[in-house]
């Protein structure tokens, strides 16, 4: 049975002790006992405790009264403010009374309840009820009773509130304080809010660094720009603290960063072009060559084949007037290597380039000529059609693998004129000789060709250079020893790279001129600029300026290097000679 549950077979008798107790008090209006009131009265110490109690609690509920009007007070300047501030700053309207700190102004919950505590207390005391929590009056150690305690601390939150409310400047802080804290909160909410419609995608590792990358390479960008600018005013424009070789060594880097060549490449492009050359040639690098085609005279004719491909939806035009062979495919619905005229050996897809150093060769019908390092035979093909198809065409390279490329292309471009070998070329005139002309495309470091094999960038440095360079004067002699200079018309060699370096070129040209009883040449060519007479440390022989270089910024093809010598001895000059040769070139 429930405590408060009756009895129903107990037998009343009257009112209880608790029940006298709380009858209603006769009380005349006013009536407070305090020992000023009644002083000659004698009251008991239970008494004038209760006394005490009373007036406590009286004193508390007016504190509260009073602390709830001015917290009202409070709260109607902070919501007049807070409306101003709204109307300027026009930010959200949704209701931010959740953002508001907590322990800011929440005396209400508090107030409330230890208000309705003190009221209950108050009735039961002037009932004459002692409340079961301090029934026995428990005092604290300081001598405190609980309920002095309790009015303390709602005091002391009175006073403090007040302290507040009087002092303006200090409220008007707090409340802009805390008006820009809910600013801030309402801003980020909007940001928020963003989140919470749509799914915010977290970008990837990998998507973050690119954007990173991309943000990097704008800013080292601009820094090229502005360096380039400097040193092309540098008297006007330069920092005096700064030195010429400051700002070249801050653009190298950059260069190399925004491009991402190695130190060594870099500075090497940095000596041979001027500035402004320099970032069209790295520009011109970034860039694919255009598709070109070599019309194959063997099996058709350039307008024949421009239509049959045309007809196809083939979108092209001549290559340019240099050459009478040449196409440049803009854009094409097949793939262009692999037309029904591509199988049937009507065109080769072919660099402009490549043309340049066969038809500096210009092999002639009916002679023998010696393409040393041929694979995979696209200029090979080209000599052949010059020459009609007739004479012999000694077509080498030291990699077998790659030779088999040499044979397809002879079959489908239908050379019949080709006897290909495997050898190393710079035994070619220990094998055989007698050669009207001979083609030496040779090995190289591949620096023309960076739009191509981007690899390079990275991958070269001085020792393949001079690797390349040491090979290179190896086969140039053995390429002249291969060639007749008796030979009616002929006594030609063509010396060609698809790199850039002087050391490859100009440098073994220079050396050629030197061992052997060669000349150069014009080229034939049209266009082109001419090699390096003067470069760095290095002096050339002046003939040097008939040798021809081919720039992807200048001529829209890749980097390449032609000279023409004209063997007029076939006696191999002694040490003795060749010193006697310097002497008198210089
Ligand atoms: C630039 S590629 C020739 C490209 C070819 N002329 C063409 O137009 O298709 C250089 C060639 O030289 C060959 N080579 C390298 N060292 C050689 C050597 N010592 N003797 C003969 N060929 C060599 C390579 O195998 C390579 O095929």
């Amino acid at each position: 049975m429930g405590r408060n549950q009756r009895d129903p077979d107990r037998v009343v008798r009257g009112p209880g002790p608790k029940s006298r107790r709380q009858k209603d008090l006769a009380m005349p209006k006013n009536y407070d006992i305090t020992e000023e009131q009644e002083p000659n009265k004698k009251i008991s110490s239970r008494a004038k405790v209760r006394a005490k109690k009373r007036d406590l609690k009286k004193q508390l509920l007016t504190s509260l009264v009073e602390a709830k009007a001015e917290k009202k007070e409070a709260d109607k300047i902070e919501e007049e403010d807070e409306i101003k501030e709204e109307e300027t700053l026009q930010l959200l309207s949704d209701d931010d009374s959740d953002d508001m700190p907590d322990d800011e102004f929440d005396l209400d919950d508090d107030d409330d309840h230890v208000e309705a505590e003190i009221r209950d207390r108050v009735i039961g005391e002037m009932r004459g009820e002692d409340h079961e929590d301090d029934s026995s009056d428990d005092e604290g150690e300081d001598g405190e009773l609980p309920i002095e305690r309790k009015t303390k601390q709602v005091l002391q939150k009175r006073s403090q509130l007040s302290k507040d409310c009087n002092d303006n400047s200090a409220q008007n802080l707090r409340s802009h304080a805390y008006l820009f804290d809910k600013r801030a909160v309402k801003e980020n909410n909007i940001q928020t809010n963003i989140a919470e419609t749509e799914t915010f995608v977290l970008p990837s590792g990998q998507e973050i660094e690119k954007e990173n990358t991309l943000l990097f390479k704008n800013h080292i960008h601009q820094r090229i720009k502005d360096v380039v600018a400097v040193l092309s005013d540098f008297g006007n424009k330069r920092d005096p603290e700064r030195t010429r070789k400051d700002y070249v060594n801050v653009l190298r880097k950059d260069l190399c960063t925004y491009y991402s060549y190695n130190d060594f490449l870099l500075s090497k492009f940095m000596d041979m072009f001027p500035l402004t050359e320099l970032i069209a040639f790295l520009e011109a690098n970034e860039v694919n060559r255009p598709i070109t085609i070599r019309t194959n005279t063997l099996k058709t004719k350039r307008r024949d084949l421009a239509q049959a491909l045309i007809s196809r939806g083939v979108n092209l035009d001549p290559l340019a007037k240099w050459t009478k062979v040449g196409l440049v495919v803009y854009e094409s619905p097949v793939p262009i290597g692999a037309t029904p005229e591509y199988l049937a050996g009507h065109y080769m897809i072919q660099g402009a380039s490549s043309f340049v150093p066969v038809m500096a060769l210009a092999p002639q019908p009916g002679e023998r000529v010696l393409d040393m390092c041929a694979a995979p035979g696209g200029k090979t093909t080209y000599i052949a059609q010059l020459m009609k198809n007739s004479g012999f065409i000694f077509v080498n390279d030291i990699n077998k693998a790659r030779l088999k490329a040499v044979v397809g292309n002879m079959h489908r471009m239908g050379v019949s004129n080709s006897v290909i070998s495997n050898y190393d070329a710079r035994s070619f005139p220990t094998i055989m000789g007698n050669f009207s002309r001979v083609l030496l495309d040779a090995p190289c470091s591949g620096t023309g060709v960076i739009s191509k094999d981007p690899s390079v960038k990275t991958s070269k440095d001085d020792s393949d250079i001079t690797k390349c360079s040491h090979l290179q004067k190896e086969l140039i002699l053995a390429a002249i020893d291969s060639c007749n200079a008796q030979a009616q018309n002929g006594g030609y060699i063509v010396y060609c790279t698809c790199s850039v370096m002087v050391e490859e070129n100009e440098e073994v040209v220079n050396y050629a001129l030197k061992k052997r009883n060669v000349k150069l040449v014009q080229t034939g060519l049209e266009f082109g600029v001419e090699g390096f007479c003067k470069y760095r440390q290095y002096r050339f022989h002046p003939s040097l300026k008939q040798t021809r270089r081919f720039y992807p910024h200048s001529h829209n093809m890749d980097g390449f290097f032609v000279a023409k010598f004209k063997k007029f001895s076939n006696k191999i000059p002694s040490s003795d000679d060749v010193k006697e040769k310097q002497e008198v070139k210089e």
